[in-house]
C-alpha cells in the first residue's frame, strides 16, 4: 500500500493542529481518512503534537513510521523528527528552523527514494527561517534544490469544479523591483513548456488553452505603459505557439480575471506572486491547492501559511489540507 508524506511545517503554527484534527479519534476526520487508498506519515515532533492535542482536548494514537513493516490504508503513521527548543503555539523560535528543513530533507529524499508517492506539506514560515540566518524563499524552491526540476508554483481553486481556477506563476518569491529583470524570454518559454507538459498528463488535456498575462497595466497599452510586453513576453508567446503551445497573450492581468475569459481556459500564467494569487485565493481561500509543477516528485501544499494567530486555538480550518491531500493522489493516479 503506498504512502504519503505529510510535513507539519512550523511548529508553533497550525500545521500540528490540522494533522491532529484530521486524525484525532474524537475528529469527524474517520469518514475522509478510511477512504484514503494510502497510509499516512505525518513528519513531526511528537512532544509538540502531544502538547498540541492537549490544548485542543483531542487524543490520537499514530504508531512510529517503519518503512519496513507492511502498510495499511486510512491509517496514520508518524516519523518523530524533534525540535531544538521547546515549543509555544504562536511563538516562532528561529532555532527551531532546522527542524523544519529536516522535515522537508525527509520527505522530499523519501519521495525520491520511493518509499512515499509524494509529500503534502503544512505551512512554514519563510521569515524566522531567515531570522535563523537560512537563506530560504519557499519550499518550491527549496525543493527544488534538493530534488531537482525547475520549480513552478501552481495554485487551483477548487470551489467550482465546472471552471476549476488554475493559476500559475512565472516567478515565485521575488521582491517586486526585480520581477521586470528576472521575466526573461526564456524564463516565460521554460514555464509555458512546464505547465503546458503538466496540464496535458494530469488532466488528459491534448492542448490546454493557458491565458498570460501581460505585466504591466493594460498589458503596456501599445508600449506606452512598459515595454516588456513587446520585447519579452510577445516573442515568448510566439515561441511557445510556434512549439504547439495553445498560449494566448500576454492579456492585461485586470480583464483577464473576469469569467469571460475565465471560462474558457485550463490555466492562467500570471507573471508575479501578488498578481495572481490575491485573484486565485478571494476565489477559494480555505479550499485551494499549492502545486508544484516541474519537480521529479509529487508536491501539493494548503493554500495558507502558518497562522500564528490561532494556532492552538482550535480555529484552524482544514478545507485546503484535505484537498492538497486528494490532489497528491490524483497527481499520483489515485482517487479516494
Ligand atoms: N505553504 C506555505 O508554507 C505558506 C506559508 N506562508 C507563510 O505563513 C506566514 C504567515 O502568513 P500570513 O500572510 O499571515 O497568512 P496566513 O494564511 O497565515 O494568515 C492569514 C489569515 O488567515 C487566517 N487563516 C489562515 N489559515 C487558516 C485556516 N486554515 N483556518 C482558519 N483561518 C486561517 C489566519 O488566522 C489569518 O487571519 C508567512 O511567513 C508566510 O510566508 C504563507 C502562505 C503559504
Ligand atoms: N502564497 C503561497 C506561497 O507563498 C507558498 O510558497 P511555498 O512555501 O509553497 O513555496
Amino acid at each position: 500500500m503506498p504512502r504519503l508524506a505529510i510535513t507539519s511545517g512550523e511548529p508553533a503554527g497550525i500545521g500540528p493542529d490540522l494533522l491532529l484534527v484530521l486524525g484525532a479519534r474524537e475528529s469527524d476526520g474517520a469518514d475522509f481518512l478510511a477512504k484514503l487508498p494510502v497510509e499516512l506519515v505525518i513528519l513531526g515532533d511528537r512532544g509538540v503534537f502531544d502538547e498540541r492535542a492537549k490544548l485542543l482536548g483531542l487524543t490520537y494514537d499514530w504508531p512510529d513510521h517503519d518503512a519496513e513493516a507492511p502498510s495499511e490504508a486510512g491509517t496514520i503513521r508518524f516519523l518523530n523528527l524533534p525540535t531544538s527548543q521547546p515549543v509555544q503555539a504562536g511563538r516562532l523560535a528561529p532555532r527551531n528552523a532546522m527542524h523544519v528543513l529536516a522535515l522537508l530533507d525527509r520527505a522530499a529524499d523519501g519521495c525520491t527514494a520511493g518509499e512515499f508517492i509524494g509529500m503534502v506539506t503544512a505551512p512554514v514560515h519563510k521569515g524566522v527561517i531567515n531570522d535563523a540566518g537560512i537563506a530560504f524563499s519557499g519550499h518550491t524552491e527549496y525543493l527544488a534544490d534538493r530534488v531537482g526540476g525547475h520549480p513552478v508554483m501552481m495554485l487551483t481553486a477548487l470551489n467550482d469544479t465546472a471552471h476549476p481556477l488554475r493559476v500559475a506563476l512565472a516567478t515565485t518569491h521575488l521582491p517586486l523591483a526585480d520581477v521586470p529583470g528576472a521575466i526573461s524570454q526564456q524564463l516565460i518559454t521554460e514555464v509555458l513548456d512546464i505547465l503546458n507538459r503538466d496540464l496535458c498528463s494530469w488532466l488528459g488535456k491534448p492542448r490546454p488553452r493557458i491565458l498570460v498575462c501581460g505585466l504591466n497595466p493594460h498589458a503596456g497599452e501599445s508600449g506606452h505603459l512598459g515595454r516588456e510586453e513587446i520585447d519579452v513576453i510577445g516573442p515568448a508567446l510566439e515561441q511557445a505557439r510556434e512549439s504547439g503551445i495553445n498560449a494566448i497573450g500576454p492579456l492585461p492581468a485586470d480583464t483577464l480575471f473576469t469569467p469571460q475569459h475565465l471560462n474558457h481556459a485550463d490555466a492562467i500564467l500570471a507573471m508575479y506572486h501578488d498578481q495572481g494569487l490575491p485573484v486565485l485565493k478571494f476565489a477559494g481561500f480555505g479550499e485551494a491547492v499549492n502545486i508544484t509543477l516541474g519537480l521529479p516528485i509529487i508536491r501539493t501544499s494548503v493554500d495558507h501559511g502558518t497562522a500564528l494567530n490561532i494556532a492552538g486555538s482550535g480555529k484552524a480550518e482544514g478545507g485546503s489540507l484535505r484537498a492538497a491531500i486528494l490532489c497528491a493522489l490524483s497527481r499520483a493516479g489515485l482517487s479516494a
